[in-house]
C-alpha cells in the first residue's frame, strides 16, 4: 500500500491586518516553522468513504461516506453525526472536483493528522517522540484545547486537500510542481472560506501553500458566487471546476523570507481573542467613519508599503556576493548594541510605530481591541530590549499573540524580566517553505502500519 504524508506551516501576519481583506492592498506573511501533518493511506473499494483521525486530540475521528444527488454531485455525511465544518467541506471540495467525469474512482480513504506543538496550548499534554517527530497528545477533544493562532484550520484544510488530491492524481501528485500548488490552493481557499463563513482574506492558505508570501487576495466574488453544492439548479461540479483549474484568481503570492541575521519571535499571550468579532466591528467603524477611515486606513497602508520596501532593501544589502559583509554585521551590530542609527533600521521602526498608533486609534475609536492598553505596555518593553528591531501585534491583535523581529543574539526569550511574566515564547522559527512532501517513515509507531 502507498502511504504518503505532507506537511504545511503555520502563519503570523506581520503588516497588513484587516487591510489584507480587500485586494488593493498588500500584506507580508511570515510562514513558520510549527507545520501541520497529513498520513493518508488507500484501499479499492466499492463504496468512497474518507476517515480523518486527529489522535493527538483524544482520539478525535470523523468518518465519511459520500452519496450522490440528482445532479451527480457527492455529499458527504459524517456517520457519527459528528461535525468537523472544516474536515466536510475539503472532502466535499476535492472529491466533487475530482468528479467532473461523474465517475470518480471508489477508494477508502484513511487520513491522519498531526499537529506541531506550537498550535495549541501545551498544557496537561503527554509527549510522544519517535526519534523523527514529535508531537503533544492531550486529553481533551479538538474543539476544547485552546489554540494560540497560528492558523490551525487553514493548514489542516491544506494538508487534508494536498493528502486527497495525492489519492486522485498518484504520482503525477508533486508538491514542487507550482500548477499542482495552484490547484490545492485553490481548493484549499474553497474549503476553508465556506467552512470559515466567509470572513477571512486566504492569507493563512496562501502561507500554508507557498509559505512565507507578500500576499494580495483574490476577490472574494470568486467564491462567493459559486452556486451552493446540494442546489439541483446550479451545476456546482462545473462550476468548481472552472473556478479552481480554469480561472486566474489574480492574487499575489512572491515568496519572501526576513533578511539574514534577524529571526521572528512569537510571544503567546494566552487570553484570546475572536477575530471574526473584531472584523465585525472595525468594517462597522469603518463604514461609518468615511472619509476619515479611509485617511487612517492610507496612513496604515505607507507603514505597510514601508516595512516591506525597507526589509526587501535589507535583504539586498545582506545578500550581497552571497556573504554577509561585514557593513551588514555592523548593521546587525547596532540592533544588538540598543544604538540604531541606520536610515533603513529606522524606517521599519518607524513604519511599525505608524501602523501601530493608526490600529490604536482605530481601537479608541471603534471600541475595538485591536491593540489594547496592555498589549501596549508590552510591545512598548519589548522594543527597548538589546537585538529587538521591532514588535507588533500580527493578524487582526487582540489579547492573542506579539510578533518580535530581533537578531539571532537577542537574549529576550530567556528574560526572567516580570514585564514579559504572561507571555510564553513558542519554540518556533520563520519558515520559507510552505506544503512540503514528507517522508512517511518519519512517522512510524505514531501511525500503526509504518
Ligand atoms: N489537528 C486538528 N485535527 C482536526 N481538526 C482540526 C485540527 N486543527 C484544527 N482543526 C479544525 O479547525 C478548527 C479551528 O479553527 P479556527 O477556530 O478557525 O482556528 P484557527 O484560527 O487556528 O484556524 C477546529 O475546531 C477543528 O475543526
Ligand atoms: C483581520 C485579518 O486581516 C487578519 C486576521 O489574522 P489572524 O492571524 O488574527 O487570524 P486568525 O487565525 O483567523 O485568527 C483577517 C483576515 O485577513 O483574514
Amino acid at each position: 500500500m502507498t502511504v504518503r504524508a505532507f506537511s504545511a506551516p503555520g502563519k503570523a501576519l506581520l503588516v497588513g491586518g484587516y487591510l489584507v481583506l480587500d485586494p488593493q492592498y498588500e500584506s507580508y506573511v511570515v510562514a513558520l516553522s510549527s507545520r501541520m501533518h497529513s498520513i493518508v493511506e488507500f484501499t479499492k473499494s466499492d463504496q468512497l468513504k474518507v476517515k480523518v483521525i486527529s489522535s493527538q486530540f483524544n482520539n478525535d475521528t470523523w468518518e465519511y461516506t459520500l452519496s450522490e444527488n440528482k445532479l451527480g454531485n457527492l455529499i458527504p455525511s459524517e456517520v457519527n453525526g459528528l461535525k468537523n465544518p472544516f474536515v466536510e467541506k475539503t472532502i466535499l471540495n476535492v472529491l466533487n472536483f475530482f468528479n467532473k467525469e461523474k465517475n470518480i474512482a471508489k477508494y477508502d480513504i484513511t487520513i491522519r493528522i498531526f499537529s506541531d506543538p506550537g498550535f495549541h496550548s501545551e498544557e496537561e499534554t503527554t509527549t510522544i517522540d519517535n526519534g523523527s517527530k514529535k508531537f503533544n497528545f492531550h486529553k481533551k477533544s479538538i474543539t476544547k484545547v485552546p489554540k494560540t493562532g497560528l492558523g490551525s484550520s487553514a493548514c489542516l484544510v491544506t494538508v487534508l486537500t494536498s493528502a486527497l488530491v495525492s489519492v486522485f492524481l498518484k504520482d503525477s501528485f508533486n508538491v514542487k510542481d507550482e500548477k499542482n500548488l495552484l490547484l490545492i490552493h485553490n481548493l484549499a481557499q474553497v474549503a476553508h472560506c465556506q467552512a470559515q463563513g466567509k470572513v477571512g482574506s486566504g492569507f493563512d492558505v496562501g502561507a500554508a501553500t507557498f509559505g512565507s508570501i507578500l500576499y494580495q487576495r483574490f476577490s472574494a466574488e470568486l467564491i462567493n458566487s459559486l452556486p451552493s453544492n446540494d442546489d439541483e439548479k446550479g451545476n456546482y461540479i462545473e462550476a468548481l471546476v472552472k473556478l479552481v483549474q480554469n480561472t486566474d484568481w489574480k492574487f499575489t503570492h512572491d515568496r519572501i523570507h526576513l533578511p539574514k541575521g534577524l529571526r521572528l519571535i512569537m510571544g503567546d499571550v494566552n487570553t484570546g481573542s475572536e477575530t471574526t468579532k473584531l472584523v465585525a466591528k472595525v468594517k462597522s467603524w469603518y463604514n461609518e467613519n468615511m472619509p476619515e477611515s479611509l485617511k487612517t486606513y492610507q496612513e496604515i497602508n505607507q507603514g505597510n508599503c514601508d516595512f516591506i520596501t525597507s526589509l526587501s532593501e535589507l535583504n539586498k544589502i545582506s545578500e550581497k556576493d552571497g556573504i554577509i559583509s561585514e557593513g551588514y554585521k555592523s548593521i546587525l551590530k547596532e540592533i544588538d548594541n540598543g544604538e540604531i542609527k541606520n536610515e533603513i533600521l529606522v524606517k521599519i521602526i518607524k513604519a511599525v510605530l505608524q501602523i501601530r498608533s493608526n490600529f490604536r486609534r482605530i481601537s479608541k475609536k471603534g471600541s475595538v481591541d485591536i491593540e489594547p492598553a496592555v498589549q501596549t505596555e508590552l510591545l512598548d518593553n519589548v522594543i527597548k530590549q538589546k537585538g529587538v528591531l521591532t514588535a507588533m501585534i500580527p493578524g487582526a491583535g487582540g489579547y492573542d499573540a506579539i510578533s518580535i523581529i530581533a537578531t539571532e543574539d537577542c537574549k529576550i526569550k530567556e528574560s526572567n524580566d516580570p514585564v514579559f511574566k504572561d507571555v510564553t515564547f513558542l519554540d518556533l522559527k520563520q519558515e520559507d517553505f510552505g506544503l512540503l512532501e514528507e517522508n512517511a517513515s518519519d512517522y512510524k509507531n505514531l501511525v500503526s502500519n509504518i
